[in-house]
């Protein structure tokens, strides 16, 4: 049996161009567990409405982001992967669950290499149907039709991982030392709130307001994405020393007139710089890489309406990226799986 790794992140178009914009949000927004409706109403409100409206806006936010070598999200999912590549012994390829960079792509490559056992790590610290389990749920697909003989090991949500947390908080500590603020946001991708209802396994002890996420362990919130964005908060606060008060959680990025995780990360901001906070961090570790809704709607967008507001400081932390010691991280996840016993059949 030969080992590899692969890597898989979210995607992006191939270019800022409404065309290719166009193109993957189709694939992306007609994913059932992302937009998470019966097909006929699925392609009503993707192919009838959004691809008929959002395109021309999204691409003009992706055009502002965009770097000569292409997007920022693959640009640096390429850089972490060639890291990781130099720190372990197998053959390390990366994909994307939508785009060109396919995930079949990524596994044909690493059957050409002599591959037979993959460990496939989403690029995701926290577990979410629309992240995590689309992922898994691909790669069982393309097995099982295309590549039969390869055995697919998964990786589980990372976030409670401590050596995961140690460089999270390391990579914020490093900016927030020198830094006189008031207010720290740790700003996490949303999802709508029913997407939590589906994935959760507590017999519907999720009560959607945040207090149950505290109170069960781990285990029994293995799914519930609000609870482990809460609880990465936690660990990062604990491990930094931050004061009650001068730190939250926030969700942004939401689509559509569903409810979604609240509280909001553009009304948060809107409001605190409306109560005077002048000087304000945020962070945002449901990504690993910056893109799109770090780079455009955090950045630029999160800082315009905290200055609005009356907000002077706003200070954006960048994803973990191409952190060295990120790469450790995976490095690790890696070599726990290498050497862990083989299971007895
Ligand atoms: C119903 C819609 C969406 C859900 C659910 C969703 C969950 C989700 N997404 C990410 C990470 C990323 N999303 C990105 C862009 C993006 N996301 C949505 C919609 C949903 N995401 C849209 C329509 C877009 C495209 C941009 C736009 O038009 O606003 C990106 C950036 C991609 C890039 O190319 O830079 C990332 C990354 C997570 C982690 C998540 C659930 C936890
Ligand atoms: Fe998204
Ligand atoms: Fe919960």
């Amino acid at each position: 049996m030969s080992k590899g790794i692969l890597l898989v992140n979210l995607g992006s178009p191939d270019s800022p161009k409404p065309k290719d914009v166009k193109k993957y949000l189709g694939e992306f927004l007609m994913d059932e567990r992302v937009i998470d409706v019966p097909l006929w109403a699925r392609t009503l409100l993707v192919k009838g409405i959004i691809l008929n409206t959002r395109p021309k806006a999204s691409a003009a936010a992706y055009q502002k982001i965009w770097w000569e070598e292409g997007s920022p999200l693959i640009v640096l999912s390429e850089r972490l992967q060639e890291k990781v590549q130099q720190k372990v012994d197998y053959p390390v390829a990366l994909a994307m669950r939508y785009g060109s960079m396919t995930i079949k792509k990524g596994l044909q490559e690493l059957v050409d290499k002599g591959c037979t056992e993959i460990k496939t790590i989403p690029l995701y610290p926290q577990f979410a149907m629309a992240t995590t389990e689309t992922i898994d749920v691909k790669v069982d697909e393309l097995v099982a039709e295309h590549f039969p003989g390869v055995k697919i090991t998964r990786t589980p949500a990372f976030y409670h991982r401590e050596d995961y947390i140690n460089v999270l908080s390391k990579s914020i500590g490093e900016t927030l030392n020198d830094l006189d603020y008031e207010h720290i946001l740790f700003s996490y991708h949303g999802v709508p709130e029913r997407h939590i209802r589906k994935s959760d396994i507590t017999n519907g002890n999720c009560q959607m307001n945040g207090k149950c996420c505290f109170k069960m362990g781990s285990k029994q919130h293995e799914f519930c994405y609000r609870h482990q964005c809460e609880i990465t908060t936690v660990n990062v606060a604990k491990k930094l020393g931050l004061k009650n008060g001068t730190y939250s959680t926030t969700f942004q990025s939401r689509l559509g007139f569903d409810p979604w995780l609240k509280p909001y990360t553009d009304r948060t901001i809107e409001r605190m710089g409306k109560a005077g906070t002048k000087k304000m961090a945020i962070v945002t570790p449901a990504f690993v890489s910056d893109c799109l809704e770090t780079l455009e709607e955090i950045a630029m967008e999160g800082e315009e309406i905290f200055h609005e507001m009356g907000g002077e400081e706003f200070t954006v932390i960048p994803c973990l990226n191409e952190r060295d010691d990120f790469a450790d991280v995976l490095t690790n996840i890696v070599e726990e799986w290498a050497t862990a016993k083989i299971e007895a059949v």
